[in-house]
């Protein structure tokens, strides 16, 4: 199932830039897809998952991410991005679960999840789109919300058109190919948020792009 920009209407534009055409990103916003004992057995599992804090460089300078981490995919699904190279850690119980429901409802075909986990609102993501040569040229990328409700931001590359959506706990946002070369993303800071969020974005990558 392709729905472009279905959930297009209720999304607040920040920045319209005057007369030129209004783009709309290709997304599909599914407001509480999982149900609350799906989010309780997905927070619960999160607390084994072995997250951590990775340093990235950032012109030149090595920073730690403000947020933990952790990649989850099928044997030879390993990941570069940031200038990081991971290696697949096996699928968690709940978290191939809802891989599997993502297949059974849309047909997304993913072997390979990256979970951020957000203590608070102090914790944030940078301007990025995922666009690593790994990822599977024509696929879908879905992101699923747990937790405190924290904006997203879609930003156009070239207009700088600009759009606020709040991800609640339990949302599911498909960004459909080819959202990445078009458009980047973000969780800025939101210091009044107290609580944590963990977020699953599902990807498709090219198996053994990585040789060993
Ligand atoms: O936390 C989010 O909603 C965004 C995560 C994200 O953009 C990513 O993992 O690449
Ligand atoms: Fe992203």
């Amino acid at each position: 199932m392709k729905q472009q920009g279905l959930s297009f209407e209720p999304f607040e534009v920040l920045v319209n830039s005057g007369d030129t055409q209004q783009l709309q990103p290709p997304i599909t916003l599914i407001p509480g897809y999982l149900n609350q004992e799906q989010q309780a057995a997905l927070l619960n599992e999160v607390k084994s998952y072995p997250l951590s804090r990775p340093e990235v460089q950032v012109y030149g300078q090595t920073h730690p991410i403000p947020r933990t981490q952790v990649w989850f995919g099928d044997s030879g699904c390993d990941y570069r991005y940031s200038g990081l190279f991971v290696s697949a850690l096996p699928w968690p119980k709940y978290a191939n679960k809802l891989r599997e429901k993502l297949y059974r409802d849309f047909k997304l075909e993913t072997n390979g999840v990256l979970v951020n986990r957000y203590a608070d609102g102090r914790d944030s993501m940078g301007w990025h789109c995922d666009d690593e040569v790994e990822i599977r040229s024509g696929s879908d990328i879905a992101s699923v919300s747990i937790g405190a409700r924290r904006d997203f931001f879609i930003r156009h590359k070239v207009s700088l058109q600009k759009y606020q959506i709040p991800l609640n706990s339990g949302d599911l946002l498909i960004m459909h190919w080819p959202m990445q070369n078009e458009w980047e993303h973000s969780v800025p800071k939101r210091l009044k948020v107290m609580e944590p969020r963990v977020n699953f974005t599902f990807r498709l990558l090219t198996k053994h792009y990585h040789p060993k």
